[in-house]
């Protein structure tokens, strides 16, 4: 059997939204590739723990803020890797590099380095997932309140939508699919379709977004560049994960009006369901994006809303 090697690596972030990669030296392991600073987490400490002192001793920062994010499992020719990544917003001091042959600030979608370690390009492509999921409403809103509403979320920012609204008529809906797919795209923001892979590919939407009953039994995933999942459970999101799909979205979290029948799960439960998930996970229900913070140190990746979205 392998030795199992617990590692945590962070993505330490700067006010402009770049983060910081460093090269492993020559003499270690996969020299000259690039990694996330951190490190092996020793015996008795936990990954948070070992996280804060592997920052201060590989980069003399002081980590202020770790969000645990995801965890990814990777099995090297010497071990099998379990890499906890947590997410560092707030940190402090001048970095001062001990280990590493050259560090670098970087952004997800237009990476300037090469290799990465092969563990890490789905955290690669993970960074590139907008944190906050705006889900369309237009059979309460109307049709053109929905279109206004999009206009206004993506001038605020919002660079993920989701095409809910499966009870309109079929025509309304691919209607409203294509207005808002044209809409986003020409703001750089990325579509999804519930439940519908037809009328996503017809109106060139970016993916998918797969109802939970959509997720199981499925034995593959479906070929679009985005895929995820709505999921209520740990056996759901472990389903999506092991079906490498993009994210999962997990709620509600907070009581909301679109499920007066089913009770909120709360920030422990959601932070319980999500840890060691190996992707990304969306909290929802009653959030919008004043909850973002809340959301992300309770272990989500962002936030995800029906009426959070269209109201600010
Ligand atoms: N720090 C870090 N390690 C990563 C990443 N991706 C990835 O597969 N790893 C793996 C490589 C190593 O097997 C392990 C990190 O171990 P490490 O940095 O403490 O040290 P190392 O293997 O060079 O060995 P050592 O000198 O500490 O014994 O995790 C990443 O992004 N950051």
């Amino acid at each position: 059997m392998k030795k199992r090697v617990e590692v945590a690596a962070a993505v330490i972030t700067r006010p402009d939204g770049r983060f910081l990669l460093g090269q492993r030296a020559p003499g270690t392991f996969y020299p000259g590739y690039w990694e996330f600073p951190g490190g092996k987490v020793e015996p008795g400490e936990d990954a948070r723990a070992a996280l804060v002192r592997e920052l201060d001793e590989e980069l003399g920062i002081t980590a202020h803020t770790c969000w645990p994010w995801l965890m990814r499992e990777h099995d090297y020719e010497h071990a099998n890797v379990r890499l906890h990544f947590f997410e560092v917003p707030e940190w402090s001091g001048t970095v001062n590099d001990h280990v590493h042959s050259a560090l670098e600030w970087q952004q997800a979608d237009h990476l300037t380095v090469a290799p990465m370690l092969p563990a890490n390009g789905p955290i690669l492509k993970a960074l590139q997932l907008p944190r906050e999921m705006a889900i369309t409403d237009a059979a309460r809103l109307g049709l053109d309140a929905q279109l206004a509403a999009v206009d206004a979320a993506l001038a605020r920012g919002v660079r993920l939508i989701q095409v809910r609204d499966g009870t309109l008529p079929a025509e309304a809906r691919a209607q409203l699919a294509r207005a808002i797919v044209a809409r986003a795209h020409a703001a750089g923001a990325l579509v999804l379709i519930n439940g519908d892979a037809a009328l996503a590919e017809a109106v060139g939407a970016d993916g998918v977004h797969l109802r939970e009953d959509q997720l199981v039994g499925l034995s593959a995933r479906p070929d679009f560049p985005w895929v995820g999942a709505a999921c209520h459970s740990r056996a759901s999101l472990e389903s999506a994960a092991a079906l490498g799909l993009d994210y999962a979205v997990l709620g509600h979290v907070l009581p909301t009006p679109s499920h007066p029948d089913r009770p909120a799960i709360g920030w422990d439960a959601f932070t319980h369901l999500v840890t060691h998930l190996s992707i990304p996970v969306f909290a929802i229900g009653g959030l919008d994006a004043s909850h973002l913070r809340e959301a992300r140190a309770a272990g989500a990746h962002g936030i995800a809303a029906i009426r959070g979205s269209w109201s600010a």
